[in-house]
């Protein structure tokens, strides 16, 4: 995190005295004010420091800025094991926000759905071609400056590094990206209840056995600053968080 913080201040400090690169300028700024979130306790200040920060960059660029300054393009990927609640809080989110949301259950190809149904964990070679499709509709939606919510288990750091590759200014091991994880957190106990119940309705083809695989092959490192939050809340409640952490302060214009 001090190592994201250093590089975010220096790009700023540097192009506050230069003119700035319009590609990536956005995702400078929700870096650096997520940095900023994380180290102020005082959330009032920080907002005031980003409305500061951002009028500041508006008065001093305004001829090479447009409103897309405002309009942060960005995927977010909620994260987690079978059960979290990916595709529950995935919708609920983008509908609040109102942007698009992909489920990557629905870009599996039919032989993995079938593998997972028999109780047969994926391997690599199942999961690779999945993510770099997944990648390539990260990456659709940010050429077209849109900005995405995916629902992708994502365990492992090497899987998540092929979704950050979808960001065309990402320099692997870097995660300094527009592509941004949140895990959904929850105890074994209410995972298994939870799927328990989703296979008793019988419309979803990840049984409840694979669960222990799914956790053994979790793996989140600290450096790569991953947001977690507590899945066990209700999904008003979870929605309202990640809406907080990654959308509100951008309406603030
Ligand atoms: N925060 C939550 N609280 C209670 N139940 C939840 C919550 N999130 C999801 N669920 C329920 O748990 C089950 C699994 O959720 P789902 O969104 O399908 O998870 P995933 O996509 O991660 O496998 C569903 O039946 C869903 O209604
Ligand atoms: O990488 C994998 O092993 C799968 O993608 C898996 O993580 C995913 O969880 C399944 O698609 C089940 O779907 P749910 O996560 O929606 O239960």
């Amino acid at each position: 995190m001090l190592s994201t913080a250093r590089t975010t201040i220096e790009f700023l400090v540097h192009h506050s005295t230069d003119k700035p690169p319009k590609i990536g300028l956005n995702f400078h700024i929700l870096e650096a004010s997520q940095v900023a979130y994380t180290l102020l306790s005082d959330k009032q200040t920080w907002l005031l420091i980003l409305k500061v920060l951002f009028s500041f960059l508006h008065t001093q660029y305004a001829h090479f800025l447009d409103q897309e300054l405002f309009f942060i393009r960005m995927g977010v990927v909620i994260m987690g094991v079978s059960g979290a609640g990916k595709s529950t809080i995935g919708e609920m989110l983008a509908k609040a926000v109102n942007c698009s949301f992909l489920d990557a259950d629905d870009f599996h190809p039919q032989s993995n759905k079938e593998k997972m149904h028999k109780g047969i964990p994926l391997s690599d070679e199942d999961r690779i071609p999945w993510l770099n499709l997944l990648r390539d509709a990260l990456r659709a939606c940010l050429v077209s400056r849109k900005t995405m919510i995916l629902g992708c288990s994502a365990l492992q750091k090497r899987y998540r590094e092929i979704l950050r590759s979808a960001d065309p200014n990402y320099v692997p091991g870097s995660y300094f990206c527009v592509i941004k994880f949140v895990l959904l957190d929850a105890g074994a106990e209410v995972l298994a209840a939870r799927l328990q119940e989703r296979a008793e309705e019988g419309n979803h083809f990840m049984p409840a056995k694979l669960l222990q695989s799914q956790i053994d092959l979790l793996q989140i490192d600290e450096s790569e600053g991953i947001v977690k939050v507590d899945a066990t809340a209700s999904p008003l409640v979870i929605v309202d968080t990640i809406k907080a952490l990654f959308f509100d302060i951008y309406s603030h214009r």
